[in-house]
C-alpha cells in the first residue's frame, strides 16, 4: 500500500472537527495506522495466522470496518480452507472505493486468492452469513457504546461450532495509574513516530467524540454476555489488545 505521510493534523485548526473517515483520512490511513497503533502490523498480519486455525469450509470470513482490507489482504494470504470467501464491509465510501482497488491488485500479483466482496454498509444492519472468522480490528470502538452488545449478539448467532471472533481495541483502565501511565506512554510512541505535540493534541479532540474505548473487563462482560463461551486475550501493546471470542 502506498505510505503518503499523515499531516492531516499537522497545522493549527481553529476548531478541530470530529474524526470522519473521508477521503483525506483514505489517502494517508496506512501511515496514519501505523504511526497511531502500536503493534497494528504485527496484529494484522496474525490475525491472519488465527484465522488459519480458525476458517472452517464453505463458511464466510468476515473483515468489519475493513477500512482499506488490510485484514482481508491477511486472510487471503494465510486461510487455505475450501471454499471460503472473505467479506470486508466499511460504511465509508472512499474506503470502500479504495479498498477494492487495493483487493484487485492483491489479485494481479497472486494466484488462488479466496474470492472477496467488498460492501459498502453498516455492520450493525448486515445480515451475516454463516461465519467461521470474524474480525473487528480497532472497529467496535467507532460502534455507538448502546449498538454494541446487539452487533457482538448477531456476529454470535452467525458464528459455526469451532469458528472464532478476533476484535482488537483501544482499551481504557479502571486504574488510574495504569490509564495516565498508558496514555503517556502511547503518546510517547506517536512522538516517537514523528507526530508533533500539535497533531497529536488536535487527533485527541478530533476522536474524542467519536471512539469510546472500553476496559478489557468490559468487552470479556459484553463478549459473555453476547453468547461467547471464551475469551482469550492473544496481542496487548501499551493501551491496545487484541482478543479471541469463542462461541
Ligand atoms: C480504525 S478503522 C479500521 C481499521 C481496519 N480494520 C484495519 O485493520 O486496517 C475503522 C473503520 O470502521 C469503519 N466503520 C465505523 N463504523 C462503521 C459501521 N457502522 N459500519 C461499517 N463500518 C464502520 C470506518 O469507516 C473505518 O474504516
Ligand atoms: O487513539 C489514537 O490516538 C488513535 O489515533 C487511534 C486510531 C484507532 O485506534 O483507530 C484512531 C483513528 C485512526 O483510525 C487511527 C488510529
Amino acid at each position: 500500500m502506498k505510505q503518503i505521510p499523515d499531516r492531516i493534523y499537522a497545522t493549527p485548526q481553529e476548531q478541530v472537527a470530529d474524526f470522519v473517515f473521508n477521503e483525506a483520512v483514505v489517502r494517508v490511513f496506512p501511515d496514519m495506522i501505523k504511526r497511531s497503533v502500536p503493534g497494528y502490523p504485527t496484529i494484522v498480519e496474525n490475525i491472519g495466522v488465527i484465522a488459519s486455525q480458525f476458517a472452517r469450509p464453505h463458511s464466510a470470513l468476515y473483515d468489519l470496518g475493513c477500512s482499506l482490507g488490510a485484514v482481508s489482504q491477511a486472510l487471503r494470504r494465510h486461510v487455505q480452507a475450501e471454499d471460503c470467501r472473505v467479506v470486508a464491509v466499511d460504511n465509508s465510501s472512499a474506503m470502500v472505493e479504495r479498498c477494492r482497488e487495493y483487493l484487485h491488485a492483491q489479485d494481479s500479483m497472486f494466484q488462488e486468492l479466496l474470492p472477496v466482496e467488498v460492501l459498502e454498509a453498516d455492520i450493525c444492519q448486515l445480515e451475516f452469513q454463516p461465519a467461521s472468522v470474524v474480525a473487528l480490528n480497532f472497529t467496535l470502538q467507532f460502534i455507538p457504546r448502546e449498538q454494541r452488545l446487539q452487533l457482538l449478539g448477531r456476529i454470535r448467532q452467525a458464528l459455526l461450532p469451532g469458528g472464532a471472533l478476533i476484535l482488537s481495541e483501544k482499551l481504557r483502565f479502571a486504574d488510574a495509574e495504569e490509564q495516565e501511565l498508558l496514555t503517556d506512554l502511547h503518546i510517547a510512541f506517536k512522538r516517537a513516530n514523528g507526530y508533533s505535540e500539535l497533531e497529536i493534541a488536535q487527533k485527541r479532540s478530533a476522536i474524542e467524540h467519536v471512539m469510546k474505548p472500553d476496559s478489557l473487563e468490559e468487552h470479556r462482560e459484553r463478549l459473555l454476555a453476547a453468547g461467547f463461551s471464551k475469551v482469550i486475550p492473544w496481542f496487548q501493546c501499551l493501551n491496545f489488545a487484541s482478543l479471541i471470542a469463542l462461541p
